[in-house]
């Protein structure tokens, strides 16, 4: 791209040397830079950017852009400076990559659980409408069914600007982004023209980051903002009418709410739900009329994940008729109160439940087909909010027995993690067991016949992060291989993903 056209996108404060005609690439990781590139300098938690100038240099990088003087030649290269470099990676990210958001129906979706749910359903749904759609989010990225890994839910702001530019390239008309809210703090989202943006809920998480469950929201509502005042183009907000944080976001855009939940003043609401073991009926109420919806996903938590899918994609133009009708053929989502198929006499959901919220969640959707005892495994990270866990620990403790073990330890001492769940216990049938191996073995070794287990905290994650490394590690190949052990029944059959 000519580099004064990408560079007029900002207020430049001062340019020293002279810049090149042409930029071939923008980065903000000096590992990544290449010859020809533009590197941004931005200040992070761990490290601060600006001191990665020299390495963006040696590997080819032509501008830098900064928000201070750096020891240059400039005889062979050029230094931007800028008063936030954050902003202005956004603007240029956004210029380089010719505003791909702006050329596509872009949702994104928020809370503090179900996003990766619903995402999902969105996605599933326009690929079975034959929609190109793309979908970005905690499994990482996948464009045109093929996924691609990334280091977050939500990536950082180029990574996000190079994938909607391909997504674009691919033929995508349809991308959906699963919206942290680190990402929303860090501003990776910013430049991203959204039409539609979900809320699922919003509950306990993160405090580590936010500090605060009003810093936390506050942080949320920042997305709806970004939707913008401009009511030439039709956006929409779609919004958990039964959370607290609903009166609150429906008024911080000036585009219009639609509303689900299971009361009858949403535009989107469910009643005669019955629970069956294998799927969920009940009927929805919409915009468009009523219908009687059939699913293979369980629990009140997935109905309301199933109404904010279906109601953003109502938003979007879709038929609600045509969507309850695919809605029945959506398998599970992986590793999300997914029954397990272990073929012995307990039922294993495996399930991604690491909030207080999410673990009740789980709970209520399996109370119901409840005839023996309810077998729980909690577990939490290391290094990461630390509030969550006695939280977590009491709504485990509805079930008769809990075994309390760690997901990813990366550098907390795992007794002190342990011993900070455990005084959430409100009874006294419970171990704890550090090692997640172990802990999911002693779930199996102690179950009996009619007993229901749910694994959780790690759904079918392929990885443990201990210290800083992920290690390779998977809850359905342990509890296959211990399921088999102990029942015998047939041989677990594991493919190179499991
Ligand atoms: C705490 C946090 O959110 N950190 C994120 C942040 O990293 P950071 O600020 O620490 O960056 P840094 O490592 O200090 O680097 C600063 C700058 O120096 C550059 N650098 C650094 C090293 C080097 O050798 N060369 C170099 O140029 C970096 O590229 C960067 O531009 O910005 C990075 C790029 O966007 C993120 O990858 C990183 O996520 C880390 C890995 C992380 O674990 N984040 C979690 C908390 C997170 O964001 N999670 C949410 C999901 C939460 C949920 O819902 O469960 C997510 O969206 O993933
Ligand atoms: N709408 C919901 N309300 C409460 N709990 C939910 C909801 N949806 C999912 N859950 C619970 O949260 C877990 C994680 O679900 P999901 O991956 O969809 O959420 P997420 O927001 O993407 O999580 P993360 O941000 O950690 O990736 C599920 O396994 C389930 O236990």
């Amino acid at each position: 791209m000519n580099t004064q056209f990408l560079l007029s996108a900002l207020k430049v404060k001062q340019i020293y040397g002279t810049v090149p005609k042409e930029v071939i690439a923008i980065e903000q990781d000096s590992r990544q830079a290449v010859s020809g590139c533009l590197f941004i300098c931005t200040t992070g938690f761990t490290f601060d950017g600006h001191d990665f100038y020299k390495e963006a240099l040696e590997n080819g990088a032509s501008i830098i852009v900064s928000e201070r003087n750096l020891d240059m030649d400039f005889e062979k290269s050029a230094l931007v400076i800028v008063s936030d470099t954050k902003k202005a990676m956004a603007i240029l990210a956004n210029r380089f990559f010719n505003y791909p958001s702006t050329k596509m129906t872009t949702f994104g979706v928020t809370g503090t659980n179900g996003k990766t749910t619903v995402t999902n359903l969105i996605y599933s749904m326009l690929r079975e409408e034959k929609i190109q759609a793309g979908l970005s989010g905690t499994n990482g990225i996948t464009i045109n069914d093929e996924l691609k890994s990334t280091e977050n839910t939500t990536c950082d702001t180029i990574t996000n600007q190079r994938m909607l530019k391909s997504a674009l390239n691919n033929g995508i008309s349809h991308m959906i982004m699963e919206v942290s809210s680190h990402g929303i703090a860090q501003g990776r989202l910013n430049g991203i023209d959204f039409d539609i943006v979900t809320f699922t809920n919003l509950s306990h998480d993160h405090l580590d980051f936010h500090g605060t469950m009003e810093q936390y929201g506050y942080t949320k509502g920042i997305l709806f903002a970004q939707l913008g005042n401009d009511l030439t183009k039709n956006k929409y907000i779609v919004l958990n009418y039964d959370d607290p944080w609903f009166e609150t976001y429906k008024n911080i855009s000036a585009h219009e709410v639609i509303s689900y939940g299971l009361q009858e003043q949403s535009d989107f609401y469910a009643n005669k739900i019955i629970f069956h073991e294998d799927f969920t009926e009940f009927t929805l109420h919409t915009p468009e009329g009523s219908y009687c919806a059939k699913m293979r996903l369980l629990g009140t938590f997935n109905i309301y994940n199933a109404m904010a899918a279906i109601a953003s994609l109502y938003a979007s133009g879709s038929s609600v008729e045509r969507l309850v009708t695919i809605l029945q053929s959506i398998s599970p989502i992986s590793g999300r109160l997914e029954k397990l198929d272990i073929n012995a006499p307990v039922t294993l959901y495996l399930d991604y439940a690491h909030t207080p919220n999410a673990i009740e969640s789980s709970i209520q959707a399996v109370l119901p087909f409840k005839t023996n005892r309810l077998i729980y495994l909690a577990g939490t990270g290391g290094d990461r909010d630390d509030e969550k866990r006695p939280l977590m620990a009491e709504k485990a403790s509805t079930a008769d027995f809990v075994i309390l073990t760690i997901n990813d330890p990366r550098y907390e001492n795992t007794e002190n993690i342990l011993r900070n769940m455990e005084k959430g216990m409100q009874h006294n049938n419970y171990v704890l067991i550090a090692d997640r191996k172990e802990a999911i073995t002693y779930a199996i070794e102690i179950s009996e016949p009619g007993d229901i287990l749910i694994i959780a905290g790690k759904g079918q994650e392929n990885y443990q992060i201990i210290e800083n490394t992920k290690q390779p590690y998977s809850d359905t190949r342990i509890i296959k291989e211990v399921s088999y052990r102990k029942f015998k029944k047939s041989k677990p059959t594991l493919n190179k993903n499991s």
